[in-house]
């Protein structure tokens, strides 16, 4: 199927959304995670209030002190400065760190949440997403979210605290100037806000989706560069990344420009409590009500909530970015598991010195998101010393079958049998232990030969891998390798063709020694003599007691294996020994 941004869209939209509230679902996986943010939050609450308390309390010694009293009395307040002062950037500091930490671990905790995730139920078929897209929730959305404790919340609650201390304070100041000060931060730091998250949430949720089309655009377009070229299509691709981009800037515009009438009302909106509680103490002052001082320190106290309004408005932004993020991410952790762990899957594997005998009874099994088996009624033995043929049609299930065998898949109907014992009572983990797999599209990864084979065992030497390799027919290959098995291979190594790929692919399985081999077109991509001495060497592999499942085109390694399964559409067509 080609996956265009349109089809991933489709399957987006059919994707169930979010239960519940994307951001309290987020929160509620931070709670390991709670003491350290609530600490945070105390600390940056205290850090802000000494900013406030230093301007109230400098008002008060700046005015008190033009009326010359004797120095003694403004002791205390000279050393409150001094305090309030320095607590400012002692419990910033220690704020950050705090807050720090626990983002980076709560991160830390949804990437891997989100790759474990995607490592169960990739190998069923992820729900049309794309790779780069994939990459976007991974890296970029989980860093939105990141945003939503650093720049969200922590402001939020440090601006609720200090926000409703002033406010007490001008209330025992100076009632009046109190319901001002009131009506000024309610217009700032809960009006304001509400419409930019108003006005944010389209342009997050098109933001989002359209980088997460760019970043797929810029994907495919190098990864197709030589068919681009060729085809003369490069120019239109270069100007559908121009839309993109275009559309990009636009919702970066759009989100400055309402952050900035945010934050300039926020500053206007503290200059009228100034002025507004001037207006309201200084009767009080001439009146002889209040004392002089204190005309100072409503008129400049709210001038220091400037920085705490200000970052309720960002937070407010950080709100509306998390939450387009949050869908997302979610959406990645509620896929469902194709291979839930079966309320029986509690036994431990028993131990088998004498190979394993393994039977698909009747098995249907369909693909995630479909809505047919893609197999019927398939039965098959594969026995210890035995040799087995999977032969069929392109599309008639037999890589179906490898993926129930592998526990990729779940039976709608029938049961795997390892041993005379049902298979689901085993963890799918320990089953998959026991096979060696390759197929065409297993992955070559970006390391040394050697290390690109012992990913199927970590404890095989130099020798061991050789050998392996020298029987998946690479002897002469691995005899031109600048560095041997050191050699490194994928992105940044030497380039191999797609026969010497599979062929390594294949040793990697051999490498395994595991009870069962599994060979997904092994020779698909090499010449007619190496794949005939390919297929012969596949087929012997039951000499070392293995059961061997050969799925192939080739009618000539029927002749040569112990048992031939043919399958036609979905189902066994043919079964002879
Ligand atoms: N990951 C998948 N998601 C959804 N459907 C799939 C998936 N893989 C295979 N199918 C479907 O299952 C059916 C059987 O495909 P399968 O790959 O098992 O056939 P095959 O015989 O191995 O074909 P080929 O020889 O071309 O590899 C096909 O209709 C195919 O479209």
């Amino acid at each position: 199927m080609v996956i265009t941004p349109d089809t991933e869209r489709r399957a987006e939209q059919q994707l169930a959304p979010p239960t519940g509230n994307p951001l309290l679902r987020i929160l509620a996986l931070t709670r390991p995670q709670w003491a350290r943010l609530l600490s945070a939050g105390m600390l940056g609450a205290l850090a802000s209030a000494s900013a406030v308390a230093l301007m109230a309390l400098s008002a008060w010694l700046i005015s008190r002190a033009a009326q010359h009293p004797a120095i003694l009395t403004l002791m205390v307040a000279i050393v409150g400065v001094r305090t309030f002062g320095i607590a400012r950037g002692v419990l910033r500091y220690l704020e950050r760190l705090s807050s720090h930490e626990a983002a980076l671990r709560v991160l830390e905790g949804l990437r891997v949440a989100i790759v474990t995730r995607l490592a169960l139920v990739a190998p069923a078929g992820l729900p049309l997403w794309r790779r780069s897209d994939l990459l976007g929730r991974t890296i970029t959305d989980v860093d939105d979210i990141q945003d939503l404790l650093l720049r969200g919340l922590l402001p939020l609650f440090g601006a609720a605290v200090v926000c409703g201390g002033a406010t007490g304070l001008f209330f025992l100041i100076l009632p009046s100037a109190g319901l001002v000060l009131l009506a000024c931060l309610v217009a700032a730091v809960v009006l304001i806000p509400i419409w930019l998250v108003r006005r944010g949430k389209d342009t997050e949720a098109v933001a989002a989706s359209n980088r997460a089309e760019r970043d797929a655009l810029v994907a495919d377009t190098i990864a197709a560069s030589t068919e681009l070229n060729l085809l003369g299509a490069m120019g239109v691709r270069l100007d559908a990344l121009r839309q993109h981009e275009k559309r990009a800037a636009s919702c970066g515009q759009r989100r400055a420009r309402e952050a900035g009438i945010a934050a300039g009302s926020a500053v206007g909106l503290m200059g009228l409590a100034s002025i507004g509680a001037i207006v309201a103490a200084a009767p009080q002052v001439s009146a002889g009500q209040l004392p002089a001082v204190l005309l100072a320190v409503v008129a400049l106290t709210p001038l220091a909530l400037v920085e705490v309004v200000t970052a309720v408005g960002t937070a407010s932004s950080a709100l509306s970015k998390a939450t387009a993020a949050a869908v997302r991410v979610l959406a990645v952790l509620d896929t469902p598991d194709p291979m839930p762990a079966s309320a029986l899957s509690v036994k431990p594997l028993p131990a088998n010195s004498k190979g394993r005998l393994i039977e698909m009874r009747g098995v249907s099994a369909r693909w995630p998101g479909t809505d047919r088996d893609a197999i019927s009624d398939v039965s098959l033995v594969l026995r210890p010393g035995t040799s087995t043929c999977l032969l069929g049609p392109s599309g008639s299930g037999k890589s179906t079958v490898l993926a129930v065998l592998l526990g990729f898949l779940r039976p709608t109907a029938g049961t795997i049998i390892i041993d005379g014992q049902d298979a689901s009572q085993y963890e799918p983990q320990e089953v998959r232990n026991l096979m060696g797999w390759t197929g065409t599209d297993a992955h070559v990864f970006a390391t040394s030969v050697a290390e690109n084979l012992r990913f199927a065992r970590p404890d095989a030497d130099d020798v061991e891998v050789a050998s392996a390799m020298r029987e998946a027919g690479l002897g002469e290959w691995l005899g031109t390798l600048p560095r041997g098995l050191d050699t490194q291979m994928g992105e940044q190594g030497i380039s191999i063709s797609g026969g010497e790929r599979q062929r390594l692919l294949l040793a990697r399985a051999l490498l395994s020694h595991r009870p069962v081999l599994l060979a997904d077109e092994p020779t698909a991509h090499v010449d007619e003599p190496t794949a005939a001495a390919l297929s012969r060497m596949l087929l012997g592999r039951r000499e070392n007691g293995q059961a061997v499942l050969l799925v192939t085109h080739r009618e000539a390694d029927a002749a040569a294996a112990d048992v031939v399964v043919r399958m036609s559409g979905g189902v066994v067509s043919g079964h002879s020994r």
